[in-house]
């Protein structure tokens, strides 16, 4: 009942529009109940009487009665869909809203496949129970009172003897919801790990053919089904076992109203016209109560739909995400680590970390994989936050600062960078205000893309997720992309690892000629990429072992010697190739 209560929320605003919808309802509805009532005033009074002029008059007030329930309808359906469809738009774009502004964190506990099921079948489900089964339940609830009334306007007594038939119906639908809604809810798990399953295999289908991973594969499809299967068939039975019961009590009823109302007229105490139209209403009440029930099932499942929406909803968004703007001089002059900390679950990641990033440099961040170089990107676009420690932004703490605001001095590009099924105008304008790149043409020849992906590359779509370009082509887009924000701080992490040095040269000269970034800072294994790099930093198990120049680091031949040396007389880029001419390497 919470659950209901909390989503009358999305509700509230179109409640005036409810109450409205509710009159047309029961226009419509009593305009199909009154037929027995003229029925029983025809039989008693019109032949008992011989009243012809009572019997035309009957005709006349059913056939504008009639008409009225047709405009009623109308209007009806027209005005629920209407409600309905601007609740379920409310709940998807809320929802879409809400999700956005979650952690990172949250979406590396839930798989795609779950997310998309949740916001897909479960927004499907309420749709179609409020374009479907809430309507018919209030339609059918309201039939079933106008009947109880006119039952007991016709017949008090032979009313409360069939009634005692109605509280044992209640009672078999409270008795199988419980079990029904258990089986709903683990159903529904069920179908969306299987969404989850069915994202990760298409998304990764190259190495399922690589590995000849088909019968394992079947075979976990089968299971999964089978389950899903299992479950399915679970629930038929506990509905059907639910409807045959309440069908069983219902079919009871007009028999009991023969039976008593039988003995009544045969004593003189009703008239025929009485027992056939109180036998009309009590046959036109089997329907709606067994509608009551069905519908009553299906609530039960959109209840669990609802809760499992709601769950999202109840998800903290993130932190500081808008926030009030703070003042830090745009560009600013440094970023500084103090002390930090960082933990992933027990395993320390960083510890007592400190170094200041400054303006107008170019740093490189090396070391061993798993040093912890990613997490300080990761901190640094507040993706994650310190265990201890902070981190200063011309001395004002970033946990202070709103993200959205950050992003605009921020930016960065790693391996995980998302390429947009449009085209490159679409790819470069997006998340920026200034939706329209000029020298689109000059851009893609710096970057060396014009040539090789053709002359239509400013007019054509990549495909999704960029398929129909080569990988050096998407990392090319996506750095340009984050290039042309103009960021004080640009972090690329492995972002040029697919690219040929050649072009990995005209990319950064790009970044630091064309677009003026200020600072950069360089992730990477690749001795190519480090080119540029005013100051290099080794890290090892999230410490800084060595810093320095990369003729300082050549010469004392610590760690960064030993981890690059393999790569000394390999294609370099011409920078790197110029600077190494400078050191003597042996
Ligand atoms: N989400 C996570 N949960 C648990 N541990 C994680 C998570 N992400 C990273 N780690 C661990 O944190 C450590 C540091 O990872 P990080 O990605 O920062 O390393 P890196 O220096 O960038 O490595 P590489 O050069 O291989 O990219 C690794 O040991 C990694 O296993």
């Amino acid at each position: 009942m919470r659950i209901w209560l909390r989503f009358y929320g999305f509700f509230k605003p179109y409640q005036g529009y409810g109450l409205l919808l509710l009159v047309l309802l029961l226009i419509g509805n009593l305009g199909s109940l009154v037929t027995p009532f003229f029925l029983k005033i025809i039989i008693d009074k019109v032949f008992g009487e011989r009243n012809y002029d009572l019997l035309l008059n009957i005709i006349f007030t059913l056939t504008a009665i009639y008409i009225l329930r047709i405009i009623a309808g109308f209007l009806a359906d027209y005005l629920y869909t209407w409600i309905s469809n601007k609740i379920t738009v409310t709940l998807t774009t809320s929802l879409f809203a809400h999700m956005l502004k979650l952690p990172i964190q949250f979406f590396r506990s839930q798989s795609v496949g779950t997310i998309v099921y949740k916001i897909n079948n479960e927004v499907g489900q309420v749709r179609r129970a409020f374009t479907g089964t809430v309507i018919s339940m209030i339609n059918n609830i309201i039939t079933i009172i106008a009947l109880i009334v006119l039952m007991i306007v016709l017949d008090m007594k032979l009313f409360l003897v069939v009634s005692i038939l109605y509280p044992l119906l209640l009672m078999v639908m409270k008795l199988f919801s419980p079990s029904i809604k258990r089986v709903v809810e683990k159903t529904r798990r069920e179908e969306s790990d299987l969404m989850a399953f069915l994202t990760e295999r298409f998304s990764n289908i190259k190495f399922i053919k690589l590995f000849n991973g088909y019968r394992s594969e079947n075979q976990t499809m089968d299971s999964r089904i089978s389950e899903i299967v299992k479950l399915n068939l679970h629930s038929t039975v506990l509905s059907s076992a639910s409807n045959g019961l309440s069908v069983f009590l219902l079919a009871l009823i007009p028999l009991v109203v023969l039976a008593y109302g039988g003995k009544l007229v045969l004593q003189d105490a009703m008239t025929v016209g009485t027992l056939i139209a109180f036998l009309q209403y009590a046959n036109k009440l089997h329907e709606p109560l067994r509608n009551v029930v069905n519908l009553y099932v299906d609530l039960v499942k959109t209840s669990v739909s609802i809760k499992r929406l709601f769950e999202l909803f109840d998800e903290p968004p993130q932190q500081n995400l808008e926030g009030e703007l703070t003042m830090f001089s745009k560009p600013f002059n440094a970023v500084e680590f103090r002390n930090i900390s960082f933990a992933h679950a027990d395993k320390p990641i960083l510890q007592d970390f400190n170094f200041t990033f400054k303006a107008g440099k170019h740093y490189a961040l090396v070391g061993t994989s798993g040093s912890g170089k990613t997490t300080l990107a990761d901190l640094m676009s507040k993706i994650i936050e310190p265990k201890r420690g902070s981190i200063f932004v011309d001395g004002q703490d970033l946990k202070d600062i709103p993200m959205m605001q950050w992003m605009n001095s921020y930016s960065i590009c790693s391996q995980e960078y998302f390429i947009i099924n449009g085209t490159l105008q679409e790819n470069f304008s997006y998340g920026n205000d200034n939706s329209s790149i000029e020298n689109l043409t000059d851009i893609l020849q710096q970057i060396r893309l014009q040539d090789e992906a053709g002359t239509d590359l400013s007019v054509r779509s990549f495909g999704e997720r960029g398929s129909q370009l080569s990988g050096g082509q998407k990392q090319k887009i996506a750095i340009a992309r984050s290039a042309v924000r103009h960021p004080d701080l640009l972090v690329l992490d492995e972002a040029t690892s697919e690219i040929d040095a050649a072009s990995e040269e005209s990319i950064y000269r790009f970044l630091i000629d064309t677009c003026k970034i200020s600072t950069l800072i360089t992730i990477t294994h690749r001795l190519s990429a480090l080119g540029f790099a005013d100051e290099i930093i080794y890290l090892e198990n999230g410490r800084i072992v060595e810093q320095g120049s990369l003729e300082d680091l050549i010469a004392r031949k610590g760690y960064f010697f030993e981890l690059f040396k393999n790569q000394f007389n390999t294609g370099n880029s011409l920078s790197m190739k110029n600077r190494l001419s400078q050191v003597v390497v042996k």
